[in-house]
């Protein structure tokens, strides 16, 4: 077998008293979405910063294509989707310039788009059909362009893996769709994803494959068995799905 994208191994977090994560391990493969459930205040945030590198582990290990975090990300293997709360949406930067920040990693150190850079953005924002809004601020967008924004930043990144801190909160139908199809097109073409969210009901036509997480991974499988209401009551401790007990 081929060696995972990502491999979490007995992952720690703590952030002074907060026990975020506890010993949890995972694996993400290429061509493959799998998606991230669990209560609020699980840990799924506190996952994506660590496999960014961007929070310390107390203990354990994050290895991405064999390296460290920092070199996927120096390398632009690994692309991030931040939840709306991480964002500064004031910061003075364009649509075009967020994109464009997908491109650095293939920049040199004086980070002077190349021909080749400027059409991977303008493609990227053609897909995810945000061209009329490049030269905006990236804070007078909606909810759902701005995370489609975020995503056109992943695709013209070239990134090998993707991770998405729930894409869809605050989405309307259409981003919905239009992201969905994106994702699975970066499957496709070989990216290994994750993806958190809190529709449950949208996850087997999301993913492939889906974690549940409460401080560790108590279940890693197929969309259908994770959602099984037995294995959901471990996570929630509640009939989420809202379904009868003959359903
Ligand atoms: N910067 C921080 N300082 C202190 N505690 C934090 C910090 N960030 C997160 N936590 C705590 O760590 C735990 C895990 O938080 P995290 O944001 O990873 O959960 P989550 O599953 O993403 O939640 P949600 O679904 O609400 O976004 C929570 O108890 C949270 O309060």
């Amino acid at each position: 077998m081929s060696t995972p994208a990502v491999t979490v191994k007995d992952l720690t977090v703590r952030y002074g008293e907060v026990l975020a994560l506890k010993s949890a391990s995972l694996e993400l493969n290429s061509s493959r979405i799998c998606g991230l459930i669990g209560m609020n205040g699980s840990g799924k945030s506190t996952l994506f910063k660590a496999i960014m590198g961007l929070v310390k582990p107390d203990s354990g290990t994050v290895h991405i294509n064999g390296g460290t975090p920092a070199q996927a990300r120096k390398s632009a293997a690994i692309g991030y989707v931040p939840q709306s709360e991480d964002v500064d949406w004031a910061f003075p930067v364009s649509v075009h310039d967020v994109v464009m920040m997908g491109r650095y990693g293939h920049m040199g150190f004086t980070r002077r788009p190349s021909k080749a850079d400027k059409l991977a953005v303008d493609e990227a924002l053609e897909r995810v059909e945000l061209t009329d809004y490049a030269h905006r601020q990236i804070g007078q967008l909606s909810g759902g362009q701005k995370k489609r924004a975020f995503v056109a930043r992943g695709i013209a990144q070239n990134a090998t893996i993707l991770l998405l801190d729930e894409p869809f909160a605050g989405v309307d139908k259409r981003s919905e769709a239009t992201i969905t199809r994106l994702l699975r097109e970066q499957a496709s073409s070989g990216a290994a994803i994750l993806i958190s969210t809190h529709d449950l009901h949208a996850l087997p036509n999301l993913a492939d494959e889906a974690v549940l997480l409460m401080q560790k991974v108590l279940m890693h499988g197929d969309p259908q068995t994770v959602l099984r209401p037995e294995n959901l009551a471990l996570a929630f401790g509640l009939d989420v799905l809202g379904r009868g007990e003959d359903a």
